[in-house]
């Protein structure tokens, strides 16, 4: 059966498929399922399990999709897997043919695939995208996104928007320039081209689009050139409104003294017009960011009910350590509140949506040759939040956001661009905040921005979150534990231990009258390479590479 935009549309409302990253574009991870709940999860148990193989044991990111019977779920290594979703039998797999000049900044990870019409498209490691047959596992079609010897990477989950497939680029720690595109989903011939860097052209069916931003003001000199604003997180879509929105990560280089200004539209969240690919309001996060906190995070739409209002709102949580909530249609802000326990950087935001700075926790200008003064900043740079999606849950109307708590000495150093080498004029060392834990997963009522409830875990969570109709939420841990919890208190209701750490996001899903869990386990990201002191704490986490599919049996 062929994908169409009509079933991806519905994706929220089916509950026998997941056909696409997010449960629904506006990605508010809430199935519609309630079979299970708190009262029968302790009934929930394995039925397969199947090994992504090989010496590939690394970081597994990915978010299944469930379509007509079978998973598609990525791997470590720019792999994609299509198996049965009763059995786990393997119907066939794609493995990319890796050049060994890559240059992912962290690990070797994908987040997931998209589905349209006969085909399951994928990003690799070496900057492609590729449209496999879905039946077959048969390249379709293949398309470069960027020059992976400049520093390009892809690792996140490409989208589907009206036919096009969505995409964004990694790379912001090469200098690299963001971007976000659209293709034809069918041949991914290019329809529009976006840089998230100002004074950049874009292009529309092969013609200019327009500079992005009025003039490269926001910059000095010619730093707008490797100006980095990745967009290696992927989008997600508001039917509603008719926008994409976009996240961008950090400035090039971390060094902020080298780029005085605002460094637009680096670590902010774009809407963009998915017909033109114009930009329709902005919204920076960090201004002039000292301290690597991209703002990639994913806005995530819901129904705001405030004051006898129903306003069309976005929530983020971002890096900085602050959950924002914007009105989506416009990008005025509405509030930033810490979901951290520590933000050393800024101490709020005004009501026009601007950071109260704290000028000394910048780190400070190198001298001369060497570094400069070295500020402890919370949080560190590895963010509140990462990569990790959070969920909505409408019932409950609360989001669970996957936080960490921890700081970093950060320094800066003297640098200079070059194509393809590391652009950071900066140093490090992550450092816990608490002996007792440095993950929380945390539920955040967003009319308040009030912490409701909290989870705390020992080592960072690095996984997605997922919530139900039934009041559970369901993540997993470091310590290789799928967890269920209660959607209005936190009480932990079950956990299955997978083997290795869990930072794949889960999915549920029903087939013959049977309520199905999956999620994939893997220890790896960016953790166990960037974090310090944290990654010395957790290195006996052991290595893995499987997915886990559970299901609530009938009797
Ligand atoms: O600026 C970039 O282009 C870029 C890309 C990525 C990526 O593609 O995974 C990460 C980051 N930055 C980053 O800063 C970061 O902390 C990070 C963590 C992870 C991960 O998957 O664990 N990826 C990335
Ligand atoms: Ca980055």
């Amino acid at each position: 059966r062929p994908v169409t935009d009509a079933d991806l549309a519905n994706d929220p409302n089916n509950t026998s498929e997941v056909l696409s990253y997010g449960i629904g574009t506006q990605g508010q991870r809430f199935s519609k399922l309630d079979k299970l709940n708190p009262d029968t999860v302790s009934k929930l148990v394995p039925v397969w399990a199947y090994s992504f193989g090989g010496e590939k044991m690394r970081g597994q990111e990915s978010q299944p999709l469930i379509q007509d019977g079978t998973i598609y779920v990525t791997g470590s290594y720019s792999r994609l897997f299509a198996l049965d979703a009763k059995t786990g039998k393997q119907k066939w797999t794609y493995e990319a043919r890796l050049p060994d000049g890559i240059m992912p900044c962290c690990d070797v990870i994908n987040r997931g695939a998209a589905l349209y019409d006969e085909l399951v498209i994928f990003g690799t490691l070496d900057a492609k995208l590729v449209a496999l047959n879905k039946e077959t596992g048969k390249v379709v079609w293949k398309k470069d996104l960027e020059d992976y010897k400049a520093g390009y990477s892809f690792s996140a989950a490409p989208m589907i928007v009206k036919g096009k497939v969505i995409t964004g680029v990694s790379g912001g720690e090469f200098g690299v320039i963001g971007k976000v595109e659209a293709r034809d989903a069918k041949t991914g011939e290019l329809i529009w081209s976006r840089p998230t860097v100002e004074g950049h052209m874009g292009t529309l069916n092969g013609k200019d689009n327009g500079i992005t931003g009025t003039t490269n003001a926001s910059w000095p000199g010619d730093m707008w050139k490797s100006g980095g604003a990745a967009t290696w997180l992927g989008g997600t879509y508001d039917p509603e409104t008719n926008l994409i929105f976009y996240g961008t990560g950090n400035p090039a280089p971390w060094n902020s003294h080298t780029r005085p200004g605002d460094n637009l539209y680096s670590a902010s969240t774009l809407a963009i017009d998915p017909d033109t690919g114009k930009i329709v309001w902005h919204y920076q996060t960090t201004p002039h960011d000292g301290w690597d906190f991209d703002g990639v995070n994913e806005l995530v739409s819901f129904d705001l009910k405030k004051d006898g209002k129903t306003i069309k709102a976005g929530a983020k949580a971002d890096r900085n350590g602050y959950f924002f909530v914007l009105d989506r249609t416009n990008g005025k802000f509405i509030s930033a509140t810490p979901f951290v326990t520590k933000t050393s950087w800024a101490t709020g935001f005004d009501s026009a949506g601007k950071p109260k700075l704290v000028p000394e926790n910048r780190p400070g200008a190198p001298v001369g040759e060497g570094k400069g003064k070295v500020v402890f900043s919370a949080p560190s740079f590895l963010g509140g939040k990462n990569w990790m999606p959070m969920a909505y849950n409408p019932d409950t109307d609360l989001f669970y956001v996957p936080a960490n708590e921890w700081g970093m000495d950060i320094w800066n150093e003297p640098v200079t661009y070059k194509k393809g080498a590391a652009y950071l004029g900066a140093g490090f060392t992550i450092k816990p905040l608490y002996d007792d834990y440095i993950g929380a997963l945390r539920a955040i009522d967003p009319k308040s921005g009030k912490i409701v409830w909290e989870y705390k875990n020992p080592a960072p969570l690095w996984g997605g979150v997922l919530t139900t109709k039934g009041n559970l939420v369901f993540t997993g841990t470091p310590e290789g534990f799928l967890k269920a919890f209660d959607a209005k208190t936190g009480q932990e209701v079950w956990k299955f231990q997978t083997g290795s750490g869990v930072v794949g996001v889960p999915v549920t899903w029903e087939m013959d009258g049977e309520q199905y869990v999956a999620v994939a386990s893997g220890w790896g990201g960016a953790v166990p390479l960037w974090g310090g002191e944290v990654a010395k704490k957790i290195k006996d986490i052991p290595q893995g590479g499987m997915l886990w599919v559970f299901k609530l049996p009938k009797s």
